[in-house]
């Protein structure tokens, strides 16, 4: 099974899940068939917040692309294409990340993203962060349809 990054924007320089960006994070999200969107992630021993666990920034950076890989996904089964030959059909436009415990840093996290609201101009996906049966962070992410000017 492709990753939805791999499937849909094997070219794209995101920082968070692009596949064409060495020096990033490359996420891969998966469907699950199910409902939900799914992935793994490894920290790199740089993503250290201080006091030897995983950095909010880093957090909030693969909630928002885990999200989007949902986003794109539902976007793409609505037929709700990219306009006027942009790359992406919907940015995000707010993440309201909550941080519930301490996640690890030596240790892979489990990304699971829901779509709670979808129409052609607006997607909500509800994502969260866990890590041995716990949720470390979560977050609801609003993405908006991408119009270029
Ligand atoms: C499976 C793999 C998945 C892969 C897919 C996922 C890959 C990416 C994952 C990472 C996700 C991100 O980080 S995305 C990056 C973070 N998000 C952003 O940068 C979005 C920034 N926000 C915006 O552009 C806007 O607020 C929108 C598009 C979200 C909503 O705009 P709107 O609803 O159209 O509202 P509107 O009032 O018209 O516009 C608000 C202001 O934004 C400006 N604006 C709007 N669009 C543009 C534009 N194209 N170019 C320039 N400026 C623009 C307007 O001129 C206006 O400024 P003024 O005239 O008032 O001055």
């Amino acid at each position: 099974m492709d990753a939805l990054q791999d499937r849909y924007f094997a070219d794209l320089p995101c920082f968070g899940c692009g596949p064409a960006n060495e020096k990033g994070l490359r996420l891969k999200s998966y469907d699950e068939g199910d409902g939900t969107v799914v992935a793994t992630f490894t920290p790199w021993p740089e993503h250290d917040n201080g006091a030897g666990f995983l950095n909010g920034g880093i957090i909030a950076t693969v909630l928002d692309c885990h999200s989007g890989a949902a986003v794109t996904h539902k976007a793409f089964a609505h037929g709700w294409e990219p306009l006027g030959g942009a790359l992406l059909p919907f940015v995000t436009a707010g993440i309201d990340v909550r941080y519930k415990r301490p996640a690890p840093l030596r240790d892979s996290v489990s990304l699971v993203a829901t779509i709670s609201a979808a129409d052609e101009s607006a997607i909500t996906a509800e994502v969260r962060l866990e890590h041995d049966g716990k949720v470390r962070a979560e977050a609801t992410a609003l993405w908006k349809r991408w119009r270029p000017r």
